[in-house]
This record gives C-alpha cells, structure tokens and sequence, in this order.
C-alpha cells in the first residue's frame, strides 16, 4: 500500500465512524432535544384556549374579512346597532375582528368600563397620527408623560375662580345680547322656523373660542341676526373636523396616507381646512402674546398659558385647538337632544319654569335678568333634568382607547396588546342592570334625593363625561352653559318641535364623533303664556 492509499482509507474509516454516530442518536438523547419545544409549544397553546375570549353573541364573522360586512352593513345606525348587541349579550360587551385594521370591544359592562378608565389605557398611536394632522399633540390627542404634564398644567389654571367669573360673565352676555334677542325675533315674525341645533352651535363656538382663545368669532350676531355664513374660522374649523373624522371611518385602513401623500380627494380639502384654522389659530396666539408683553391681562386659557411662559407658539396653539374640539359640539349636541325631549313633556318645562321662578325670587332678580353662578347651581331639577336627557342621549358618541400591553377584564375575559377598546356610554344608559325597569324612559326625578336636591351616580356607571384620570375638564364649564340656555329659554318661550311624529319618533343622528341630529332640529318659538 502507497502512503497515499494508507491516508485515504484512514480517513475513510474516521468519516464512517463519524456518520454512524449521527445517524443513529440513542432515544434518551432524542426525547432530551424535542421535550423543551414540545413544553413550550403545548404550554402556550394550553393558555390560549385557557383564556376567555371576548364573544361575539349574534355577530357573524366572515372567514375571510371578519366583521368588517356586519360594521359596513350597520355604519349608519352604529349606535342603537351596538347597543342591541350589547345589552342582548350576557356579559354586556361585543367583541370584534377586522382583518388588517383592528380586533376590539365595544363595551357597555360597567366591571370593565371601570377597569379600562381606572387603569387610563392610552389613547394609541393609531388615533393619535390620525389627528396629529389637526391637533398636534395637545392635551385631547397625547398620551403618557406628554399628556400628564398638559394636564397637570390645564388643572392649575382651570381651577382658578377668575376663569369661572370669565365664561359665567361671557355665558350670560351671548344669552342676553345674541341668543335671546334672535329667539324674540323669531317669536314675533310669523311662522319662522328655525334650526335650534345650528344656532346651539354657533353658540357653543362663540363660548369656547372666548374660554380657550379670548377671541369672540360672532357666529350669533348682537341684537339677534342670524346671518348666512358662519364665521370662516367656525366653518373651517367643522370642515377639518368632519374630514379627520372620516379617516377612522374609512374601511380600507392606511388609504388616508396614500392619498394624502397624493394630495388628492378628501385628504386635499382636508390639507387646506387645517391650514385655515392652524393659520387663525397662530395670529392670535401671537397677539396674545403682544398682549402679555404689553401688561394687558387676559382671563382665557391661552392668556393663561403665554403668561406662565413655558410654551413654544405650537404647543399653545395645540392647547387650545383641544379645548376646541371638546367643548365645540358636546353642550349643543346636549341641548339639542334636551330640547327635543323636553317638546313632548310639558310637565318637565314647567317643573323647570317654576324653579327658575323660584330662585329668582329668592336671588331678588327679573326674568331676561343674568343669572348667577350661584343661582344656577341652586337649580337642581334642571340639573336632574340635563343629566337625564344626557343618559339617554350622551354628547360624546365614540370613546376609543386602546390597550397597551396585554390584560385581562374583571371576569376574566383576555385583552391583547393594542386592541380597540371602546366604551359605549349610550349602551350603558339602557341598562336596567343600572337604571331600573323604566331605563328607557326619561325621568328626571330618578336624579332627585327625597330634599329634592341632586344626587349625582358614580361616574363609572354614568360615563357621559368620561371618568378616572382623564375626565372630563370641563364639565362644570358644560353645566354653567346649559343651564343658562335652558333656564333662560324655558322662562320665556315655548320650543315646538316642526316635525312629523315630533313626540314619538326619536330622530336620526350622524355618524360622527359627538351626537349630532341628522338635518338639525327645526323648531317653532313661542313666548309662554302663564298658566
Ligand atoms: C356636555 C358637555 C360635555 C361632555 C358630555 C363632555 C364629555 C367628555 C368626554 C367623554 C371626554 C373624554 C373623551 C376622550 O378622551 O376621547 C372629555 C374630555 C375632555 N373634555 Fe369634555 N365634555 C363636555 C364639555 C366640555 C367642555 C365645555 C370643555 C371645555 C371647556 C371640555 C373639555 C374637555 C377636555 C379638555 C377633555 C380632555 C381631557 C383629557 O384628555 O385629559 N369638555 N369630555
């Protein structure tokens, strides 16, 4: 044998010996390789189906695109749709799948509605970029550190007694100058109609433009003219409103981007709307400025923060954009499903007449007088009475957050990181769980205590204005403003509903985010004649 043949067959030997050791592992040495895997693989499949999923009770899924057919069918009666479901299901929520978009809840269960809002989950970042565009990151649209550090400061100056003097004195001079004067003229023309949501709306804008910016846009006019147009800014304002709305309405999920990369359709219109109100909004952030510099002292939320001095022109600009959008159409929307329910139930407008008559004996005042702060506080069945036409009918129509990590619901029910989480306070204001046998009737004395005075729920259970950490900041703000609409109205005309069925068919609304009556409410004024 050559030395090369001798290397060859060594080397021959050493590769079989080699192959036939990994080819042939012992059995123990297998199991030792595969039982790990095996573990960890059965032990998450066991937690899977260990964890109680949100049901969908009735809510077909499609195979393929879930429950995207069962929202597209339903889109335009969202509302009492969800509702159904919600209070059919024995654990009070719907769960929901949409492929590409989101998995979520809508939720009507107070266990978990507390849950959610105790535990603050995050607005996300999915809404937050949606409203970038138009809110920044202002307090309304920030999460985290961002948010608490907004909030912290809004809660300083909100609480200060000057800025509740403000809105009371600028509450009550849209009523006597503008509101008032508008529905006398109406009164006296023959057969005028007009539409009570819009002039809500004009003055609900009127009102927070002065509360966040000190600015009054004139949308009622002195001496009760309603003009054609709107302010531009009121209408810009609503424009980018609506327009940043429908991209959450939009089924196909990221087409908002595509399209505003293009610079085509809604996302076009929806560029040069924000460009309006961003523009408006900064000439008067720089006149306050001018103002403060100038010693010129200012009640307003703006004024409030330029003093303070700690915010760049944007940050304030976005400070104020938020309170816009939170108190713009929340007190109309309120007051026009007041209104609208109060037209068919003569007994609650005179209970409501009698106690302004009474506080303003006691207050030594005349009707078409002012009122108060404390005049209003003490008319506590007009309180009742608002907080019911609310349960029945909330402002705020979607309240989405969204879940950070993974959680689980008091009943146990699995949550999994970054799901829609919406809580429907329409639902829960039909719950017979909460309410009683007569939940869907509206009655204000469920409100009153055996003194008569207002007995308030657990914002939990009543979650109009939202609850825990992130309630709402200007609920007492909304309460001066309705009830000096409604007690200044009601003590002197008679609001007729123009519509078929006025007493009995519920009117339609609109799919936005606050509950707006579909076509406006069209009323006829008369003055009260005295009993
Ligand atoms: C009837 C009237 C009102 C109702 C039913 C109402 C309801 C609500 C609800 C449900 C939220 C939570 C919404 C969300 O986080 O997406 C909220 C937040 C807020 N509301 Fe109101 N609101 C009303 C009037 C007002 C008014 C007049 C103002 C301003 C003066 C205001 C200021 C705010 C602010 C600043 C927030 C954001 C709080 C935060 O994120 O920390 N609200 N409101």
């Amino acid at each position: 044998r050559t030395l090369h043949q001798n290397i060859h067959s060594s080397t021959e030997q050493r590769q079989d010996k080699k192959s036939e050791s990994m080819e042939f592992p012992s059995a123990s040495s297998l199991l030792l390789i595969l039982l790990p895997p095996v573990l960890y693989i059965s032990y998450h499949i066991a937690r899977s189906l260990a964890k109680k999923k949100p049901t969908t009770h009735g809510l077909r899924r499609h195979p393929l695109l879930g429950h995207l057919p069962a929202f597209l069918k339903n889109r335009d009666r969202f509302l009492e749709w969800s509702t159904e479901l919600i209070v059919a299901s024995p654990d009070l929520r719907m769960g929901f799948w949409i492929p590409g978009m989101t998995t979520g809840i809508v939720t009507g269960n107070p266990a978990d509605v507390e849950h959610i809002l105790r535990a603050n989950y995050p607005k996300g970042e999915r809404a937050i970029s949606m409203l970038a565009d138009f809110l920044g990151h202002g307090l309304f649209n920030s999460d985290g550190e961002q948010w608490l550090w907004q909030r912290k400061n809004v809660s300083l100056e909100f609480t200060t007694r000057s800025l509740r003097g403000f809105l009371v004195d600028s509450v009550q001079a849209e009523v006597g100058n503008r509101l008032l004067p508008l529905l006398r003229r109406a009164a006296d023309g023959a057969g005028v109609v007009l539409d009570m949501q819009d002039v809500l709306e004009r003055f609900a804008f009127d009102t927070i433009c002065m509360v966040s910016f000190g600015h009054d846009p004139c949308c009622l006019a002195d001496g009760g003219v309603l003009t054609e147009g709107k302010s531009d800014f009121m209408r810009a304002f609503g424009e980018a409103q609506d327009l940043i709305v429908s991209r959450f309405l939009d089924p196909v999920a990221a087409s908002w981007k595509v399209k505003k990369w293009l610079n085509v359709g809604k996302e076009r219109r929806l560029k040069k709307a924000i460009a309006d109100v961003h523009g408006f909004a900064m000439e008067i952030v720089r006149s306050r400025r001018q103002s403060a510099s100038g010693e010129e002292s200012r009640d307003d939320v703006l004024s409030r923060f330029v003093a303070s001095d700690e915010h760049g022109d944007e940050a304030l600009r976005d400070i104020a954009l938020s309170f816009l959008i939170a108190g713009r159409e929340t007190t109309s929307s309120a007051l026009t499903w007041f209104f609208w329910l109060v037209s068919s139930r003569p007994d609650v407008v005179a209970r409501i007449a009698d106690e302004v008559r009474s506080v303003r004996s006691m207050a030594g005042t005349r009707p078409g007088d002012p009122f108060t702060f404390d005049a209003l506080r003490d008319m506590q069945y007009l309180h009742a009475a608002l907080t019911e036409s609310m349960r029945l009918y909330p402002p705020v129509l979607i309240d989405s957050q969204s879940s950070a990590a993974d959680d689980t619901l008091p009943d146990g029910t699995h949550i999994g990181a970054g799901w829609n989480i919406t809580y429907s306070a329409y639902a829960m204001g039909r719950l017979a769980a909460i309410w009683g046998k007569d939940c869907a009737e509206f009655k204000p004395e469920r409100w009153l205590g055996d003194d008569g005075a207002f007995r308030p729920e657990s914002p939990f259970r009543y979650t109009v204005f939202h609850a825990g950490p992130r309630t709402c900041f200007g609920k007492e703000m909304a309460y001066v403003q309705m009830k000096s609409i409604a007690a200044s109205v009601l003590e002197e005309f008679a609001v007729d509903v123009v519509r078929k069925n006025a007493g009995s068919g519920v009117p339609e609304h609109v799919l936005s985010v606050t509950l707006r009556m579909k076509g406006g409410l069209p009323v006829q004024i008369r003055r009260r004649v005295e009993a």
